[in-house]
């Protein structure tokens, strides 16, 4: 039987369980470099670099960067490809385990750079948020509909827990849709790249960020309720009432400030 998946070149076929769709539009290539602009200088990791696609473009401008990559029948291509660099380095892991910690100081904190397997792209981009100072910047290629709902604002439908939680530690930018034609194999969705920023310095700070982090999960449980409907449902003694805020005002229709002072009310 015919394999659609098998690339005659290198002779890996794309596995879905790895969420592998690998990019070939050298235009789109072209552009998502030119929007992490690589330096030589650069602590520059790549997550998930497939057949070194990406990799190729960055690593001329920055001979030392890194990559981490599960899939092991992957990594004789890469070595291959990348032989000529000395300084090139492969960690054969899950990017979700992965202590990125190691690689970073907060003097040369990392850039990371991944078009990411869908399934896993949320509680990633929220494992290197985990290592806070050590991040100076991220690009990621996701499914668009993500986004969407990390970029989007009040009173967007696509605005909600993950939103806020993100924005509350990065700036995010929309930076270009890329379509399932850039890709081989395709994937059915949408994809798009952003750029996340983590802020040095935060423009609003909650006392105590796990409750924050509860604070806006309970507030969003159920879109279409108010947030007095929702709020009840936080497990502790608090006069709801007393807040100077209007709650018969859906989770939707919040900012990150009020949420952080929201928070800061309730818990000082
Ligand atoms: C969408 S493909 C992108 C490949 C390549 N960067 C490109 O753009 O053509 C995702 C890549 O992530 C790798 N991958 C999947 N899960 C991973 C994980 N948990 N940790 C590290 N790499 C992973 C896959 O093997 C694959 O190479």
């Amino acid at each position: 039987m015919k394999n659609k998946n098998t690339d005659p070149m290198q002779g890996h076929r794309a596995r879905k369980r790895f969420g592998q769709n690998f990019l070939e539009d050298q235009g789109i290539i072209n552009a998502i470099v030119r929007s992490i602009g690589p330096k030589a200088s650069d602590n520059l990791v790549e997550i998930g670099p497939g057949k070194g696609a990406i990799t190729a473009q960055l690593i001329e401008s920055c001979p030392s960067m890194q990559v981490v990559e599960l899939d092991r029948d992957l990594i004789p291509i890469l070595l291959a490809q990348f032989a000529i660099y000395n300084d090139f380095r492969i960690h054969q892991t899950d990017a979700l385990k992965f202590d990125f910690g190691q690689l970073a100081t907060p003097e040369r904190p990392l850039r990371v750079v991944g078009n990411l397997p869908y399934n896993i792209s949320t509680p990633l981009i929220f494992h290197l948020l985990s290592f806070g100072e050590l991040i100076a910047d991220m690009h990621f290629m996701l499914q668009k509909e993500v986004v969407l709902r990390l970029a989007a604002g009040p009173g967007d439908k696509n605005y909600g827990r993950l939103s806020v939680m993100t924005q509350y530690v990065c700036q995010v930018e929309n930076l270009f849709e890329v379509p399932p034609e850039c890709f081989n194999p395709r994937p059915k969705v949408d994809s798009a790249i952003v750029r996340l920023t983590p802020y040095r310095t935060q423009p609003f700070v909650a006392a105590h960020p796990d409750k924050l982090a509860k604070l806006v999960k309970t507030a969003f449980a159920q879109r279409r309720k108010t947030l007095r409907n929702n709020l009840k449902n936080l497990d502790e003694e608090l006069d709801l009432e007393a807040l100077d805020i209007d709650l018969t005002r859906r989770a939707e229709s919040l900012s990150l400030e009020e949420y952080v002072n929201l928070s800061n009310t309730l818990w000082p």
